[in-house]
């Protein structure tokens, strides 16, 4: 068998493959040769020490393992949760203390080689004389000792430590055996995940699945999808608080399309050494493109691609290459790439840039419909008692998200088993409950009922101006639930494009920034309003300070266009009218809440009861107390919190 680098030689490394070649039976030799050989092509290495076809000294297998570290090949030997690959690393060492010190008749086994050819592994070393426990001692040490220093040498301390973890079974990952050397090896650990979801595994969240299915429609035929124009973004960021179904809605969106789905957590890019991160974006897209259409996955992206980590070089370098990739494919060629973050904020503007991670989808926590469908989603396939009111549990669990309610049932389960129960009892749920909302920190996200009250309100205020204001836009939706800081939210949509807005229009929005405070003020009395409408505050202020200095909307200013920076005098004039402003809108809201306070109890008690409703919904829990009901919508325009 012969052995002939792909590359060609200098004449050192030549004189030293002679000689090996020469006395395959010397060791000393060919572990010269093999120590020269690492600097040059690690892959060769490897090669040639599993051809067996030369003699080995300890020294040899300390390059050997060398080799397998500095291609990264070592991977292979570690655990790997994806494909479900134990460590193989010992059993690997075991074999090469074997090779040094035993006999022919016990071969080194490699399964690319057969059986049946010849073995040339000749005991050489010189410090064995014949005792092969010592010299296994020896050998070990110098094993580890090696992978101890490649390691560090390659990757610093920190990581070594963290390889030392992942040799216990944890932490390891398939994508590290993609070697930068041995472009064959490359990405054959980078399979799509097997596990197939459908739209009909994700519950509470339709808004967003809405939003997903024309992906959905691309992926089952990018060309034609791209032909009729339609046009989709690369990247799709999802976001909302961890456990909501981020990732399972991705791998869903896969599942109904029937494309591969490359799942990635972000912190997998971000550990081991310099490079490496980087490395395993490229040999991720490298693998995605293969297989597109295909959806690529990277959770917690905020791990690669945060402002905060700019400083880490390795981050940098692999934020660098996730960009690079994202520019490099066309938008007709398949690929979606997905990320999720509960932390949207602190993203470098860079990813969301468009032509990146320009579509942004909210995964919010579900609200009592949302969580009666999980709920009965997890609960299909048990047995269930008759006291069991699903509906009731869903009330009773506002701030769960979908992973809380999975585990709900889940802990209900166990209890029935442990009870020896045929049947899920009420009771097995309730226990269940309680123990999610104690042992967890659900607990401080627990909404009280006094402040949901108050929220519901405060929500009812802005929404029913905006419905009985002329020139408001319309309402699309209101809620309860908490999202990001607000405590709950109306959102309205613009009627139609508007290029000028009339000063009717801007007070229309005066009024229902107003709305929220004077609701909680006429229900709860002046002692009681909350902190919660600072920010409706801040933008009434800003508003009513354009519409005096920008537009000339006061009579007491007069038409000017006020310049950046206005005299003293004129700064109060402005402030005086600000203030006269708010206190008007303030007033005529007031009348208003007064003259419509029962479609104010109304909507918050809906409200209350089902914390989110849409357009219609408003419509029709109101309409009993209305005049002219009208309501019509298009694009998301901005909304009140
Ligand atoms: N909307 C949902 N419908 C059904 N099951 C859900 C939903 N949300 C979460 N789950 C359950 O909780 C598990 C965890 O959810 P998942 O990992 O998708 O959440 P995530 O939003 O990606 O969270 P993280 O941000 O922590 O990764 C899911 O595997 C599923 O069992
Ligand atoms: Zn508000």
């Amino acid at each position: 068998m012969s052995w002939w680098p792909f590359w060609r030689p200098d004449r050192g490394l030549q004189r030293l493959i002679d000689e090996a070649d020469a006395n395959p039976t010397d060791a000393a030799k060919q572990s010269a040769l093999l120590q020269e050989l690492n600097k040059f092509s690690p892959e060769d290495v490897i090669k040639r020490f599993e051809q067996r076809s030369h003699a080995v000294d300890s020294r040899g297998v300390a390059e050997y393992l060398r080799a397998l570290i500095l291609t990264n090949a070592i991977a292979d030997y570690l655990p790997d949760e994806q494909s479900g690959r134990s460590a193989s690393l010992p059993a690997l060492l075991q074999e090469l203390k074997q090779r040094v010190s035993g006999s022919e008749e016990k071969p080194f086994m490699n399964p690319g080689i057969s059986e049946k050819q010849p073995l040339h592994v000749v005991m050489v070393d010189p410090k064995a004389t014949g005792r092969s426990t010592r010299f296994a001692q020896e050998i070990f040490s110098t094993v580890l000792f090696t992978i101890a220093v490649g390691l560090m040498w390659v990757m610093g301390a920190a990581a070594l430590q963290k390889y030392i973890g992942s040799l216990g079974g944890i932490g390891a990952s398939g994508v590290g055996s993609s070697s930068s050397y041995s472009p064959k090896e490359l990405n054959k650990d980078i399979m799509p995940e097997k596990n197939v979801k459908t739209f009909k595994d994700v519950k509470g969240c339709d808004d967003a699945k809405k939003e997903l299915e024309e992906v959905v429609e691309y992926l089952k035929n990018p060309t034609k999808f791209t032909r009729l124009g339609g046009k989709l973004p690369k990247g799709i960021l999802l976001t909302g608080s961890p456990g909501t179904g981020k990732t399972l809605l991705a791998k869903a969106i896969a599942g109904e399309a029937g494309v591969p789905f490359f799942y990635r957590a972000g912190s997998e890019f971000e550990e081991m050494f310099v490079g490496v991160g980087a490395r395993r974006v490229r040999s991720l897209f490298q693998a995605a493109k293969k297989k597109a259409p295909c959806i690529v996955f990277i959770d917690e992206i905020d791990a690669v691609g945060s402002t905060r980590k700019q400083w880490e070089g390795h981050t940098k370098k692999t934020l660098h290459q996730l960009l690079v990739e994202m520019d490099g494919f066309e938008q007709n060629e398949g690929i979606i790439v997905m990320a999720a973050t509960n932390l949207p904020d602190i993203l470098d503007p860079a990813l969301t840039r468009p032509g990146r991670f320009d579509r942004h989808i909210v995964v919010p926590n579900p609200d009592v419909r949302g969580r009666q469908e999980i709920l009965e989603l997890y609960l299909q396939d048990k047995p269930v008692a008759s006291d069991v009111d699903v509906n009731a549990i869903a009330r009773s669990t506002p701030g769960f998200n979908g992973a809380d309610l999975a585990n709900l049932v889940n802990i209900a389960a166990i209890k029935a088993a442990v009870e020896g129960a045929d049947k899920l009892t009420a009771a097995q749920l309730e226990f269940a409950k309680d123990r999610i909302i104690m042992g967890t920190e659900r607990k401080s996200m627990f909404i009280s009922d006094e402040s949901k009250k108050l929220t519901a309100y405060h929500e009812s205020g802005h929404a029913i101006v905006a419905l009985n204001t002329q020139g408001a836009h319309p309402i699309h939706k209101a809620t309860i639930l908490p999202r990001g800081s607000a405590l709950g939210m109306v959102t309205q949509l613009p009627s139609q494009d508007e290029t000028s807005i009339s000063k009717k229009q801007l007070l229309a929005r005066l009024d229902v920034c107003m709305g929220g405070r004077v609701a909680e003020e006429l229900i709860f009395g002046e002692d009681n309003v909350t902190t919660g409408a600072r920010n409706d505050l801040h933008t009434a202020t800003e508003l009513a300070q354009y519409m005096v200095s920008n537009c000339g909307m006061s009579d007491a200013i007069g038409p000017v266009h006020v310049k950046e920076r206005p005299s003293v005098e004129m700064q109060s004039r402005i402030d005086a009218e600000v203030v006269k402003l708010l206190r008007e809108a303030y007033g005529r809201v007031k009348r208003l809440l007064k003259k419509h306070e029962k479609q104010l109890h109304a909507l918050a008690n809906a409200l209350l009861e089902h914390e989110t409703l849409t357009a219609d919904e408003i419509n029709k829990v109101v309409h009993r107390y209305q005049e002219e009901p009208q309501l019509s919508f298009q694009e998301e325009d901005f909304a009140l919190t």
